[in-house]
């Protein structure tokens, strides 16, 4: 981060009725909540948490030099008050703050001097498609020369360079830094997952999102929410009517309707569809000002192609994108971008152009008349039968599955992932999969004993080989699943950990077949 000395912690705590001795704001640098993130000259909040008190971290925040400390504290009448905290080697001074746990997403924005107001906040919630959602937008901005980051599952930062952070949605006080970062860097446009317990734990302000977008719902983190009801609520919370925000919603969804009530008039709505027409999706709920349908899906092994119809035009998008669920993902996206302003046929071209999320159901091929090979992650049985069904859907000749399962690890899905390759796919070649310090060939035959036919599937443990191999005996129109490495770029072989990059393999193999 650069310039952090622009921030003043006075300031911003005058905001909040707190007044601070000017003398006590210099050199402060970053406000964290997190006491192993504290770094020198850091504000250090310490807040209630699910399950710890922030209190007793305090110790740790001063030892790792934090120059102030912010105490949430649950007695109104304490608020403002200072206190003198003994550091190893000087006092600190804390400030009490009321209930600052709750308003702690208004404290770093205050202190960061509002980022997000300058920018184009695009927050992408829902059960499934938040982390691609997020990738086409970005990708779709940079190509319309408009520099974009994500924030998300995958990390934060400008697509092609992202740095790990801990939460899918980061907590309040690292997510106003990072949108300070990026403001900074010139990237004025962010797509963010916004996960139901950040909106739950309210680690942002919902009013700062420009385009709230909803992909759809399913069961999911009942553990914490404890019921769909409060799941469902705790998503809709991205949802606020002040009058800007802009609402893109999946009109194939049956939340989408409970979202629409709490809107008072339809203005800057979008419902999307892939299942309906548009006059299905127009009579069906009028409180939308906007509509967006695909039809005439085609799914062929390089891809999806479908016409869009909208109340800005209708096209014909085609994109390199694998799986159905794209066809969502893309509507939710162009419906976002729309609404922005963004050109229906700038947003057809730029479709052309996308790339998945590296690792997941990321396509590769030479050219049209090229196999195409899809890596993705997908190494348990589940995943495996999705990551299969998305191949079929695009009707290759033949369909190969190359895949294997990890070595000191559960033994009980070895059959399991067989029985599902055997049902899905036509082809199947069981290679290595990090087999650790087990012997591969005996994963391979913990493997063959779930297949019903055991002369179905070949056997090449090298996995380079198994890969190269598979590609150049399938046929143009076939398909081949890579599943279990995605964008790992690892092998772990007994105890040692050797470089396989398989998709840096298959963009070599195609670059080479293409001489
Ligand atoms: C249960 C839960 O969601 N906890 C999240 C919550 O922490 P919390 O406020 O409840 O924290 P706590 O653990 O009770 O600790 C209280 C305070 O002490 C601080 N602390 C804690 C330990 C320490 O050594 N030092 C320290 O200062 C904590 O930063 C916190 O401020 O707020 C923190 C950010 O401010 C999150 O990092 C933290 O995510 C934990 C690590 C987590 O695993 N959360 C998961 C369930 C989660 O949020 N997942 C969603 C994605 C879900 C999905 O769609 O798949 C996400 O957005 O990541």
């Amino acid at each position: 981060m650069g310039d952090v000395t622009a921030y003043s912690i006075t300031s911003a705590l005058a905001k909040f009725k707190i007044a601070l001795d000017p003398k006590l704001d210099v050199g402060k640098k970053h406000i964290v909540n997190d006491s192993r993130q504290v770094k020198p000259g850091d504000i250090f909040a310490a807040v209630r948490g699910t399950l710890e008190q922030g209190h007793v971290f305090i110790e740790a925040a001063i030892a790792a030099g934090a120059s102030l400390i912010l105490i949430d504290i649950d007695d109104e009448a304490g608020h403002g008050q200072l206190r003198w905290l003994q550091g190893p080697n000087h006092a600190v001074a804390a400030i009490e703050f009321y209930n600052l746990g709750q308003q702690l997403a208004a404290v770093a924005s205050e202190y960061y001097r509002h980022p997000a107001t300058s920018m184009t906040l695009y927050g992408v919630t829902g059960t499934n498609g938040k982390t691609s959602c997020c990738q086409l937008i970005a990708q779709m901005l940079n190509t319309l020369c408009k520099p974009a980051a994500i924030i998300g599952t995958l990390g934060a930062g400008p697509v092609d360079d992202l740095v790990t952070i801990n939460n899918t949605t980061p907590g309040p006080t690292m997510l106003q830094s990072l949108l300070a970062q990026f403001k900074q860097d010139g990237l004025h446009n962010v797509a963010m997952e916004v996960s139901s317990h950040a909106l739950e734990q309210k680690r942002l302000l919902p009013d700062l999102i420009d385009v709230a977008i909803f992909t759809n719902l399913s069961r999911d983190h009942l553990d914490y929410h404890g019921s769909m009801q409060a799941y469902s609520e705790a998503k809709g919370k991205l949802f606020v009517d002040n009058g800007h925000q802009r609402w893109v919603l999946n009109g194939d969804d049956k939340q989408t309707k409970s979202y629409l009530r709490q809107r008072a008039d339809k203005n800057s709505v979008v419902l999307f569809s892939s299942t309906q027409s548009l006059q299905q999706l127009r009579s069906d709920d009028t409180k939308a000002e906007h509509f967006l349908v695909a039809s005439n899906i085609e799914c062929h092994p390089q891809g999806l192609a479908f016409d869009v119809c909208s109340t800005w035009g209708d096209v014909k998008v085609t994109t390199p994108l694998i799986g159905r669920f794209n066809v969502d993902n893309l509507l939710a996206c162009l419906s976002a971008l729309l609404i922005q302003g963004y050109p229906l046929q700038d947003l057809a071209d730029a479709a052309l152009h996308l790339q998945a999320v590296a690792g997941r159901m990321e396509a590769f091929s030479s050219d049209a008349a090229s196999v195409t090979a899809v890596v993705d992650y997908a190494h348990t049985p589940d995943a495996l039968e999705n990551a299969l069904k998305a191949c079929r859907y695009h009707n290759p000749e033949n369909l190969w599955v190359v895949f294997g399962c990890g070595g000191d690890r559960d033994t009980g899905k070895r059959p399991l992932m067989a029985q599902v390759a055997e049902q899905y796919a036509d082809r199947l070649v069981i290679t290595n999969d990090n087999p650790r310090s087990e012997d591969p060939q005996a994963i391979a035959d913990d493997i063959v004993a779930g297949l019903a036919d055991k002369s179905a599937a070949k056997i090449i443990l090298e996995r380079r080989q198994a890969v190269v191999d598979t590609l150049s005996q399938a046929g143009a129109q076939d398909m081949v699943l890579l599943a279990g490495k995605g964008h790992e770029d690892y092998m772990i072989i007994g105890e040692q950990r050797i470089d396989y990059d398989e998709r840096a393999l298959v963009a070599d193999y195609f670059s080479r077949s293409n001489r």
